[in-house]
């Protein structure tokens, strides 16, 4: 099922980010609330990263039960552990590091030179059986029910590691795939698949500044998968597209939430 995406303008990126650290921290309370345990998907990039340390800063942070918060990645540069360029070292440095976090819950992708040495496309097989062990038979597939998996959009619509008309788009059969080529470095990277991005009950795309309001218009204004990858990434209870001003400057009229 699609679900319509709602768009979300905040004035600034500050702005969005402080806002979607206290949306996340809200939807994860109340997922707690409801089903006793919490899932997230982190994504890398200039926003999520953003995002995890406007999380450590809010107040709020507390009333999350991070022992009980499972934590994935929605893709991974492919470089050794521990290397700055890491999403899983940004995403320790900027939140992780700073909340008690049960480890056995946290899900990093391999790094080069780890369990699979060289080899991306064994680090995906890996992270792919890694989340159909940790699926229930109540999600109905391979991969968890992520109640927020979050996505930075790129310049040029990338979400995740699924960059337009590379082979990772157009992948059905698998969830997570290893990726060669990017255009963005480093070239070799790990990412979930759109059918895995869409098994999230939520997913929350964001994108500040004036580099992504071309990407922001054409996903949202009926592009292709294969040509935009950000058109292809929705939820099965919602699909949150969380902007600024300056990244929501080429949407036509009518594409805003009204305002709360
Ligand atoms: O390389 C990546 O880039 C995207 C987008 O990053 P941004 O800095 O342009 O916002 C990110 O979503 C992805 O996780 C990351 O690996």
């Amino acid at each position: 099922m699609t679900t319509t995406p709602q768009v979300v303008v905040h004035r600034t990126k500050d702005e969005m980010v402080r806002a979607t650290a206290a949306r996340l921290v809200t939807t994860l309370v109340a997922a707690q609330t409801d089903r006793g345990t919490a899932s997230v998907v982190l994504t890398g990039g200039r926003n999520g990263i953003a995002l995890l340390h406007a999380v450590a800063a809010s107040p709020a942070r507390d009333a999350v039960d991070w022992a009980r918060l499972d934590v994935w990645w929605g893709d991974e540069r492919f470089l050794p552990a521990g290397d700055p360029e890491r999403n899983e070292t940004q995403a320790r440095a900027a939140l992780l590091d700073a909340v008690p976090l049960d480890p056995a819950r946290v899900h990093p992708m391999e790094p080069s030179g780890g369990a699979f040495g060289d080899d991306a496309d064994a680090a995906a097989a890996g992270y792919a059986a890694e989340l159909d062990a940790a699926s229930r038979p109540e999600d109905h597939g391979p991969v968890p029910s992520f109640d927020v998996l979050l996505l930075g959009v790129g310049p040029d619509t990338h979400v995740a590691s699924l960059f337009p008309e590379l082979p990772g788009v157009r992948e059905t059969g698998r969830t997570v795939v290893g990726v060669h080529g990017a255009p963005k470095p480093p070239p070799t990277r790990v990412s979930l698949t759109l059918p895995a991005i869409r098994a999230a009950r939520e997913v929350w795309l964001l994108a500040a500044g004036e580099d992504k309001a071309r990407a922001v218009a054409v996903a949202l204004t009926g592009a292709g998968e294969v040509q935009a990858p950000a058109a292809g990434a929705y939820g099965r209870s919602r699909t949150l597209w969380l902007l600024d001003e300056a990244a929501a400057a080429r949407l036509p009229e009518g594409f805003r939430a009204p305002p709360a």
